[in-house]
């Protein structure tokens, strides 16, 4: 269960950010004044905290300043009146993970929120290496895999990880390299300072440019107060590059000049500003062949690249794959309410003869996929997705007869032999796995066209998704 507070003298904001969450498995817990707060976060396990920067008694700036003492990295977001004042820019130097300026929008609110709450797990969810704790109670995320190709990485991390150098992690698509960084993070001297992602692909040449090192007002159409950047946001801690061969030329000179020197200006900004902090990025592009080409550059690479971790495919880790389907098949049964006990003979011949392009990645979610459908405890061949066996159609159950009723008659009948005590929770996953499925797939992968059609916002797709277990990847690939 996730929980956000929410600290502000109109209960309105309060009762907003309950409508965004409703229904979700995220508990809104509210304060309206400033002497709650403390306690709350001592004895909650808050993930998120909306705070007012202007509290009747005491500025949400002091109480900022007071939560850091306690929780160093709790993303907190202020909730202001105006944004373009220096007590913004102000919060956003101490740390604050962003803000929203009133009147609240439940879009933008749900949308910040759900990216914070990302943010909080990527920090703090641990990532568990160590050979010896590979067991189901373990919290966190396990790096599941114990072939001599996965021990080298594992050892890797373990060297580099405690040295201030920037690290270029590289791997295909899937392959576990954001669980790597963070493995880094965690067992860096910098954990106990902020950990931000930010995904190079996902944003637009100046969106990218104004994220990572921030802009002044009127930098660009639509830049109307100044903004703070993550480089200079994360003072002291560490940022995390994903899909770092996506940076255009322009980007990447700037990135150039902050590592060799630590400083950069805000898009539009004659101030030069400096900063400290450690990058670990990650690609799945082939590097070399980009500069040879001349779209990366080489003093940038070799700057990214202080060290370099390679992540092997799954097709190359020797019994890794065992490993990972018991692992997963405990962990959906836990989730998906099933009592699957192993793959049968074929099956698992089959998914050792796959390629796994989508690697990691794409054997949860055909693993998810199949569990969800199958109605014997034994999964076998037929619940296993055509792609695995170079079909393009479907060529099983009762979706070869391109009958969703009877596919969900059929997974109603399960629940029902099964004594389900949760046939409604269970259906409407179901339902909501195969809906998003579906519309991903029409909108090629595009998450806001998606949100769109479906009437919600991107941020509840997102956490939808997410809880499902769905990627985009997953989806495209899935059904191409
Ligand atoms: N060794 C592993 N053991 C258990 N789960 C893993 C392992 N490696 C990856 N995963 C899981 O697989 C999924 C993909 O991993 P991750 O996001 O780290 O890959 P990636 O290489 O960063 O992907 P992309 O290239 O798409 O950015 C995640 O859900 C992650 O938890």
């Amino acid at each position: 269960m996730t929980q956000i507070l929410v600290v502000d003298d109109d209960r309105a904001v309060a009762r907003l950010v309950q409508r965004c969450f409703e229904g979700s498995d995220v508990e809104v817990l509210s304060a309206q004044r400033a002497a709650e707060v403390i306690p709350l976060i001592e004895n909650h396990a808050v993930d998120v905290l909306l705070l007012d920067i202007m509290l009747p008694e005491i500025s949400g700036l002091d109480i900022a300043r007071q939560i850091r003492q306690i929780d160093s990295k709790l993303p907190i977001i202020f909730v202001t009146g105006r944004d373009d004042s220096e007590t913004t820019i102000e919060a956003m130097k101490l740390g604050a993970y962003d803000y929203l300026v009133k009147p609240l929008d439940v879009g933008m609110v749900q949308d910040l929120v759900e990216r914070a709450i990302e943010n909080r797990r990527l920090m703090h969810e641990p990532v568990v290496l160590t050979p010896q704790q590979e067991n189901e109670n373990e919290t966190g995320d396990l790096l599941v895999g114990r072939s001599p190709q996965m021990l080298a990485v594992y050892k890797e991390v373990g060297r580099v990880a405690a040295q201030n150098v920037n690290v270029l992690i590289r791997g295909e698509s899937g392959s576990g390299k954001e669980l790597i960084a963070r493995a880094i993070y965690q067992h860096s001297n910098r954990s106990d300072q902020p950990f931000l992602a930010v995904n190079c692909a996902a944003l637009s040449e100046t969106l990218l440019e104004s994220e990572l090192f921030g802009h002044e007002k009127g930098a660009f159409t639509g830049a109307d107060s100044r903004r703070i950047g993550k480089f200079e946001q994360c003072n002291g801690g560490t940022i995390f590059l994903d899909e770092v061969g996506d940076m255009s030329l322009t980007i990447q000179a700037k990135v150039l000049r902050l590592l060799q020197d630590q400083r950069f200006e805000r898009l539009g900004g004659a101030e030069t500003i400096t900063t400290d902090v450690r990058i670990i990025s990650a690609t799945n592009r082939d590097l070399e062949e980009m500069i040879a080409d001349g779209d990366f550059r080489l003093d940038l690479f070799h700057r990214l690249k202080s060290f370099e971790i390679a992540i092997p495919p799954l097709r190359d880790r020797d019994g890794d794959l065992e490993q990972l389907v018991q692992y997963f098949l405990k962990q959906f049964n836990k989730q998906l309410g099933k009592e699957i006990t192993g793959l049968s003979a074929e099956s698992l011949a089959r998914l050792k003869a796959y390629d796994w392009p989508g690697n990691i990645r794409e054997l949860q979610g055909v693993l998810r996929k199949s569990m969800l459908m199958a109605t014997s405890t034994v999964l076998a061949p037929e619940w296993l997705p055509p792609e695995l066996f170079g079909e393009t159609t479907p060529h099983h159950r009762a979706e070869s007869t391109g009958n969703q009723e009877d596919a969900f008659d059929v997974f109603l009948t399960q629940l029902e032999n099964r004594g389900s005590e949760d046939m409604y929770a269970e259906s409407l996953e179901w339902m909501e796995q195969r809906l998003l499925s579906f519309v991903l797939d029409k909108t090629a992968g595009n998450q806001s066209k998606a949100a769109a059609l479906l009437g919600i916002t991107r941020g509840s797709l997102r956490h939808k998704m997410r809880a499902l277990g769905i990627t985009v990847e997953q989806v495209v690939k899935g059904d191409d």
